[in-house]
């Protein structure tokens, strides 16, 4: 029987030897390469930590390595609870990741956001390309001057105000409708200030919102427009983005995946609309921004007087921001407005005497300037709790000093109004809500100054404060005025009304239901 040979040392070395080099080889290279790759790595990582001059800017010892925790809190919706306790550590310039900064110093922001700053906005991923998002000066300039008198004062004043009273009323009757058609007469204030603002967006884009909106037409909170939903998916992709993916690729099997992670899907009667050249013109043409103007077939462009040109593309583009950045902080708004003052029944009751001196038909001009607190509680609520874009990134293309630190080119630097609201320095108690601060003589209620700017400043402002505080002014005196007496409901806590933080705010919930009083025959 044959027994196998016992090989000598060198036998078997010779044998595997060429075995040995075939494995070795490409698995020496692969350790290799990544050795370099993870020196190389942490060679940056510690440059990009300790080699900036970010790194005499406080904050949380990660923030010099990643930027995940912020990440981290966008998905969940509460970056503005970390960045207030943030300030409260660090004070007003806090480094929140390697190569962002958050700053609430009034000096910073005006520097920042002011007239004739060298910062550009920082277009966030996945973001359409318009008037909103778009970064160069000289494109963004051309886009504003397009539109700007169609949110002039006058233009709004002239062309949409008795809209905004019929849509004010529109809200008053779904609400009612609502109620009486509940046992327990309960109405949800979220869902109905989300169809208000948006309908007015609408009014002015269209111009045909009144009889023709969500709210005349009864449709659901689905069909608003919301901005949130597309910030919650930007920040998956920026948190984790192999999870964005998979989740994207899961949402063809799993459908409600795709609210967050395929949130064109949501909007897919909109994108449609936008995509299709020949509808992109008749879209364009029954804007309210092109009365008068003439279309250019050659250019392809619509001209107004005075030689301004937009493109149907261009305009239909910026239609979604006028929607998605009209609606959503109009109705957030309101729903802390309301919030806010239904806790407090003497608030509540001096609000409803003092519109009940109104003479029907009211216009704006019978409330600005004559319902004091009712003029104080809308700056109140916009200065704790205006639902505009909480966070408004910036970048600088070159150095730039910013306070006693100086900012690498690239840095994103995040301002937060609500930060710069709530700064003990410029406000007594800056927390409390007191609608009387705004009727001491003497008080400014200018709209963009260093420390009161729930619209932002200089040239990135929003292009609508005139419709908005319009509208806040008809929407607040209506509601005291025709829905007396109303109560929140049980299901209204602090909890459910917890901020969520992204794009603008809202309640975590996205609910707020009230109680109407039973009604008097
Ligand atoms: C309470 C209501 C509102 C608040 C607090 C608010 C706040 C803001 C803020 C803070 C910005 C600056 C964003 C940034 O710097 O990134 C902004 C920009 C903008 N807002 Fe508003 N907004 C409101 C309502 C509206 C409405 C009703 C519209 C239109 C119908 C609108 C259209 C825009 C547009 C187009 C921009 C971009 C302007 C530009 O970059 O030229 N906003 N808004």
């Amino acid at each position: 029987m044959d027994t196998p040979r016992s090989m000598s040392f060198v036998e078997a070395s010779s044998q595997q030897a060429p075995s040995f080099v075939v494995v070795s080889v490409p698995v020496t290279i692969g350790l290799a390469i990544f050795a370099v790759l993870s020196v190389r790595f942490v060679v940056q990582r510690l440059r990009r930590a300790y080699g900036s001059s970010l790194r005499h800017v406080p904050g949380p010892w990660h923030a010099k390595f990643t930027d995940v925790a912020l990440r981290y809190h966008d998905v969940v919706g509460d970056r503005f609870y970390w960045l207030t306790d943030l300030h409260k550590r660090y004070g007003p310039y806090v480094r929140t990741g390697p190569e962002e900064i958050a700053i609430s110093d009034p000096a910073a922001v005006k520097k920042v956001h002011g007239l004739g700053t060298a910062f550009r906005k920082q277009l966030q991923p996945g973001t359409a390309f318009n008037i909103f998002s778009v970064s160069d000066p000289r494109l963004h300039r051309g886009r504003q001057r397009f539109y700007v008198n169609a949110f002039s004062n006058e233009k709004i004043k002239a062309s949409h105000l008795p809209a905004v009273r019929t849509l004010c009323q529109h809200f008053i009757d779904g609400v009612r409708e609502d109620a009486s058609n509940n046992p327990t007469r309960a109405a949800d204030m979220y869902k109905w200030c989300m169809l208000f603002g948006y309908d007015v967006a609408s009014e002015v884009v269209f111009g045909d919102a009144s009889t023709n909106g969500l709210m005349a037409q009864r449709k659901g909170i689905e069909e608003v427009m919301m901005g949130c939903y597309l910030q919650f998916q930007n920040a998956w992709m920026l948190f984790s983005f192999p999870t964005f993916l998979v989740a994207r690729w899961l949402a063809h099997v799993v459908p409600w995946l795709g609210n967050t992670f395929a949130t064109e899907k949501r909007y897919k009667h909109y994108k449609d609309l936008w995509e299709q050249t020949e509808r992109q013109r008749s879209i364009a043409s029954k804007t309210t921004f092109v009365q008068g103007a003439q279309f250019d077939d050659k250019e392809g462009k619509y001209q107004l007087e005075g030689g301004l040109k937009m493109s149907a593309y261009d305009i239909t583009r910026d239609i979604t921001t006028f929607l998605g950045a009209g609606g959503e902080p109009i109705g957030a708004t309101l729903v802390y407005l309301l919030y806010i003052v239904l806790q407090n029944t003497k608030l509540r009751q001096e609000l409803e005497a003092e519109t009940k001196a109104l003479q029907e038909p009211f216009t704006d001009a019978d409330v600005e300037g004559k319902c004091p607190l009712l003029d104080g509680t809308i700056y109140e609520s916009l200065r704790l709790f205006g639902g505009g874009l909480s966070i408004l990134p910036r970048y600088a293309p070159t150095p730039q000093e910013l306070g006693p630190y100086v900012v690498p080119p690239g840095t994103c630097v995040a301002s937060h109004n609500h930060q710069l609201h709530r700064n003990p320095e410029a406000w007594n108690d800056p927390e409390a809500f007191n609608p009387r601060r705004w009727m001491v003589p003497g008080q400014s209620k200018a709209l963009q100054t260093d420390v009161f700017q729930p619209f932002s400043s200089g040239a990135r402002g929003c292009i609508a404060i005139h419709l908005v505080m319009t509208e806040l002014r008809l929407f607040t005196a209506t509601f005291f005025r025709e829905l007396p007496d109303i109560t929140l409901s049980d299901t209204v806590t602090p909890q459910s009304m917890k901020v969520d933080d992204r794009f603008h705010f809202a309640p975590v919930s996205k609910h707020m239901e009230v109680i109407l009083p039973e009604r008097r025959s």
